[in-house]
């Protein structure tokens, strides 16, 4: 039996080295935008291999290949973020060499998928903290490698909505992990880390009016709890171990509502908290593929889920159009489908060419 509830402590109450990029943009970033690591060994390296990514500081031209990048879109699997990369494409207007296609760039690590489509990469980021920690880290670095001026990073997912109708697209302003605490703890070297949970106020505000009256689902602003688990981790009932009652996993639910919390997921925490670290601009936006106060199993059939799945993608290349827009660089886009490489000593060549449409 659960004995008590988690409670979502005040994010004031809590650590916070109250650095973030509106006070401190020296820290982060270089005078022309470009991404500032806060790891002194880096810059001492030879070369840096982003091993997970089958990319290399010595073996790539990550300036050529991703100087342009703009917007880090990021999803769980290697599928949602290969037809968002097609999408993006229709949408911004990208046209690539004739005779080529978008290929997985990262297609030999066997772990992530990585997309690019002129200035926006579409990264999968797998399940779960640890997997989504780990890619941070070695985007975190391209990005740095490649002198991307001002990317922003956006993680287009899934969730359990919180009282919600199935199929409302929720913006992430705020994170907790399941003990209600507003940073992400990492033991590092022995001792707990942790490094606070912080999104992009303006641009959780950008994205909300992205959203148009005549979609038919409502769109929506809240806490996003990370959880370490599908299962126990959320309060579900159905999974293969459960020593609580339906009770006491309403009790906690309702507690939830109550601070704040709209929806569960499995990544907010490390996705918040390392992006603020590096000082990247960042945001979530999240589809509920059910609602919890009404049951655990995710039933829907899977045409309706594959069209839930589409609702952050569409709020997401909203976005990305009016900044290029604003920009004046939409639908300027063409060409750009090589990918230049230094020596394929250690990686395969990655390009874009070799491959026809059929
Ligand atoms: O749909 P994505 O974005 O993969 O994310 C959600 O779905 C997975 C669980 O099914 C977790 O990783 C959770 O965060
Ligand atoms: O309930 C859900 C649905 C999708 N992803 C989660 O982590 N939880």
């Amino acid at each position: 039996m659960a004995e008590k509830c988690v409670s979502i402590k005040a994010a004031s109450d809590q650590e916070d080295d109250n650095i973030d990029l509106e006070t401190s943009p020296d820290m982060f970033r270089y005078p022309d935008g470009s991404v500032k690591l806060r790891n002194p060994h880096i810059e001492l390296m030879d070369q840096d291999i982003l091993y997970h990514l089958a990319l290399g500081s010595g073996s790539h031209d990550l300036v050529e290949m991703f100087g342009d990048v703009k917007f880090v879109c990021m999803g769980g699997t290697p599928k949602r973020m290969e037809n968002f990369a097609h999408y993006i494409m229709e949408e911004i207007g990208y046209q690539l060499p004739t005779g080529t296609a978008l290929m997985d760039i990262s297609q030999y690590s066997y772990r992530y998928s990585m997309y690019k489509v002129g200035p926006v990469l579409s990264v999968s980021h797998g399940m779960g903290i640890a997997s989504i920690g780990i890619l941070l880290h070695e985007i975190i670095k391209l990005m740095y490698h490649a002198k991307a001026k001002d990317p922003v990073f956006i993680r287009i997912g899934t969730c359990g909505g919180l009282g919600l109708e199935p199929g409302t697209v929720v913006i992430s302003d705020d994170a907790v992990d399941g003990l209600g605490n507003h940073f992400y703890s990492v033991p590092i070297l022995g001792k707990v880390v942790k490094r606070p949970c912080k999104f992009d106020k303006k641009l959780v505000r950008e994205l909300k009016a992205m959203a148009d009256p005549e979609d038919p689902y409502d769109t929506t602003v809240g806490t996003t709890m990370c959880a370490e688990d599908f299962y126990e981790g959320q309060g579900r009932c159905d999974g293969a171990f459960c020593d609580y009652t339906e009770a006491d996993k309403m009790q906690y639910l309702e507690g939830l509502i109550k601070s704040g919390v709209k929806n569960i997921e499995m990544e907010a925490v490390p996705f918040s908290a390392l992006t603020n670290q590096a000082g990247i601009r960042a945001a979530i936006v999240c589809v509920t593929l059910l609602n919890r106060i009404k049951g655990d199993q995710v039933c829907s059939p899977k045409e309706v889920i594959n069209e839930y799945q589409l609702r952050p993608q569409k709020l997401v290349a909203r976005y990305i159009k009016r900044h290029l827009q604003t920009k004046g660089r939409l639908s300027s886009f063409e060409g750009h489908g090589s990918m230049a490489v230094k020596s394929p000593r250690r990686f395969k060549l990655v390009q874009q060419e070799s491959q026809t449409f059929e």
